[in-house]
């Protein structure tokens, strides 16, 4: 196990302790990755417009079935029809609606699955094997699902030494895993109806991922405990890696009838739901951070789906996204809050847990509401100050304390002299957050993806990595786990493709910032400064309406305008239009002016902030070995809050940022 340090939040991911990447699902994916002394590192990368992935839409999907003659009914995220795959059924007409029909293909992207035979692939995949079928070759071998590899074997061989936790020497060391884990009121019987086991030797807990089809054990889940007071710090480590694991833990229970079910972000609260309420539940592979359109066929059955992720208002968000997926009119959430914590709190608290899930309010969407409907959800937020405000950056502080956070749905713009070292900065800012599990995409125009990758990898490590290869295998293994993705353009492109790549992704893997660098490379070759102008401002309201829609930041780099270079940039200095500054909620400017605080001293200016209005400056201080920004630790408070973006930086360190002021 990586010793990758504690954080604050209650659950977090470590990496797996080796394993493949498949990206199922994914027709994107970098292909397989071997074991733990492998030397390449992959993140997954988006294609470009020339890439193998034309867009489908659901309409051109039903005109090709119905062209072919392939019978199909309209599913919640899924058109459902007969399979190919399966010997003899693709040629019968099952009644509409028969369970019989085992494909499902992916409205939005119109990938498909055979739940049957676990084929599955693209939709030109999926036209390829039509054809083929007509040709009369047999279809069996197309991309079963149920090679997992290494990662099976090493599943396998952890879950040969597992024991059944009621199986343990003796009741005392049953009753204090249990309590460790804070499990004491689940009983042996969910226990074992779950199937779930312990690992003395790493005092783990073990969930088994068993084959859809209900053979063979494809991974597993390790769950560690630590206490700290009355809390209990959880740790996971999945086989494969947390990219390619795609339980649904409880699936094998769910029966053919069943229509309902609650979605649950961990394990063992769907242990105490199901031990509180007897109804069906699933939970999530990688809790309330995503839902991988992978396993939208499993839940297709369902004709209500109540979400109950967490206990926090990141889970709460995610709920209201993923039943977007799901499609809204099936789906209830449960809201988070002291009453309405996680299913296993609720348990042992001796809470009513069907009752809770009576309340669950129904996540369709209504254009028109009345306040009566809101103020809930604006108690909400006042009752949750610090989350609202956003993820906390760890590598910058005084960030925190001007933006306070970073908020799904804004626009951020960033500018900052030529060669000034934006690109480094916005790849440690974006990397920063990447590392406390914000699901980010990159679409870097300027430099390669290689490259970027570099950088990114030296600020990761915080290190010189050229001068220690030998460490690279560690680095990269870790970086690897990152929930991190790269379009693959490269040069001028258009925003249409651009915006179509980025939906496709927050649809694949939830992305919630998207990092532009920069928006130039989508301007064309227009000649006329007008039809740039214009040009900017058609740009940077796709991209504001882009994060507004799918609730996801996106971080803007822009260009200045050329202007004096004696001057401090301002947010009038942004190239274009007043369009950028007025779309974005916030406007960071990189200043690289040498002012008497040092020689070659950077200062991250913050000039705008709709979120609460501080705006201020602080000093950086690069470090050329690991590329990093960090702020400067010695010296005392380095803060400045400004009253306008006129506001220069300080010519000496201010004291404790007196002076804020709040900014319309
Ligand atoms: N504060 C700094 N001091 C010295 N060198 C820096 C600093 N920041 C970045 N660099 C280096 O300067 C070079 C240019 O940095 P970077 O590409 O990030 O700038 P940029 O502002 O994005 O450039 P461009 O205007 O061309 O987009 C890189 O080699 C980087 O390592």
């Amino acid at each position: 196990m990586m010793g990758v340090p504690p954080c604050r939040a209650p659950l977090r991911l470590l990496p797996a302790l080796a394993g493949w990447a498949r990206g199922r699902g994914a027709p994107l994916s970098t292909g397989a990755l071997t074991g733990p002394s492998r030397r390449h590192y992959k993140k997954e990368t988006l294609p470009a417009s020339e890439g193998p992935i034309p867009p489908v839409t659901v309409t051109e999907i039903r005109q090709y079935l119905r062209a072919q003659g392939i019978p199909f009914h309209d599913g919640y995220s899924c058109l459902h029809a007969p399979s190919l795959f399966v010997e003899g059924l693709g040629e019968q007409k099952p009644p509409a609606g028969s369970a019989r029909y085992s494909l499902f293909i992916d409205k939005t992207t119109g990938s498909f699955v055979c739940t049957a035979t676990l084929a599955e692939g693209t939709w030109q995949d999926f036209q390829a094997s039509v054809e083929l079928k007509h040709k009369g070759v047999p279809q069996a071998g197309l991309q079963q699902l149920d090679g997992a590899d290494q990662a099976g074997e090493d599943a396998r061989h952890i879950w040969d030494r597992a024991l059944p936790l009621w199986e343990l020497l003796d009741e005392e060391e049953t009753q204090t895993a249990k309590a460790m884990f804070g499990i004491s009121k689940v009983s042996d019987a969910t226990l074992k109806r779950f199937g779930v086991r312990y690992l003395r030797t790493a005092r783990t807990l073990v969930f088994p991922w068993f084959s859809p089809r209900g053979t063979g054990l494809k991974g597993l889940k390790l769950l560690g405990a630590e206490c700290q007071g009355d809390t209990v710090l959880y740790v996971e480590n999945t086989l494969p890696r947390p990219s390619a694991y795609y339980n649904l833990f409880g699936l094998p229970l769910i029966g053919r009838r069943d229509t309902e079910v609650v979605l649950t972000g961990r394990e063992l609260d769907t242990l105490a739901l199901y031990q509180a309420t007897g109804l069906p539940s699933l939970s999530l592979p990688r809790g309330a951070t995503c839902l991988p359109p992978a396993l939208l066929p499993y839940l297709e059955q369902f004709k209500r789906i109540t979400l109950w992720l967490g206990e926090d208002l990141r889970s709460w968000e995610a709920a209201k996204l993923f039943a977007r997926k799901l499609n809204p009119k099936r789906c209830s959430l449960v809201r988070p809050g002291d009453q309405q914590p996680r299913p296993l709190e609720a348990f042992t608290r001796g809470m009513n847990l069907s009752k809770i899930l009576r309340s669950a309010l129904p996540a369709g969407h209504k254009s028109i509401i009345s306040f009566r409907q809101l103020r809930d959800e604006v108690f909400g937020e006042l009752s949750n100050v610090e989350q609202v405000a956003g993820v906390k950056w760890a590598r910058f502080p005084e960030l925190n304390k001007l933006l306070k956070g970073h908020r799904k749905g804004e626009l951020t713009v960033f500018t900052g002299p030529t060669g000034s070292g934006k690109t480094t900065f916005i790849s440690e800012y974006a990397l920063d957050l990447c590392m406390q599990g914000v699901n980010t995409l990159w679409g870097s125009f300027e430099i390669n993806n290689v490259r970027l990758a570099k950088i990114m990898l030296t600020q990761f490590a915080v290190r010189r990595l050229e001068e220690q290869l030998d460490q690279f295998d560690e680095w990269a293994d870790k970086f690897e786990d990152l929930p991190l993705y790269f379009m693959t353009f490269h040069g001028h492109q258009s925003i249409k493709t651009v915006i179509e790549t980025m939906m496709h992704a927050v649809y694949m893997y939830d992305i919630s910032h998207v990092v532009i660098d920069n928006l130039q490379f989508m301007m064309g070759q227009e000649q006329l400064t007008v039809d740039r102008l214009a040009v900017q401002d058609y740009i940077v309201g796709a991209f504001r309406k882009f994060a507004t829609d799918n609730s996801c930041h996106v971080s803007l780099v822009i260009h200045p305008r050329k202007e004096d270079e004696e001057r401090e940039l301002q947010t009038a200095s942004i190239f274009g239009s007043a369009k950028a500054s007025q779309e974005a909620d916030n406007v960071l400017i990189l200043q690289d002016r040498k002012l008497v605080t040092g020689p070659g001293k950077r200062y991250l200016q913050v000039s705008k902030n709709r979120f609460d209005g501080d705006v201020g400056v602080f000093p950086l201080e690069f470090s050329k070995p690991s590329l990093t920004f960090s702020t400067p630790v010695k010296g005392k408070a380095r803060l400045k809050k400004v009253k306008d973006d006129n506001g220069a930086p300080p010519k000496q360190a201010p004291a404790g940022g007196s002076g804020a002021s709040k900014k319309q």
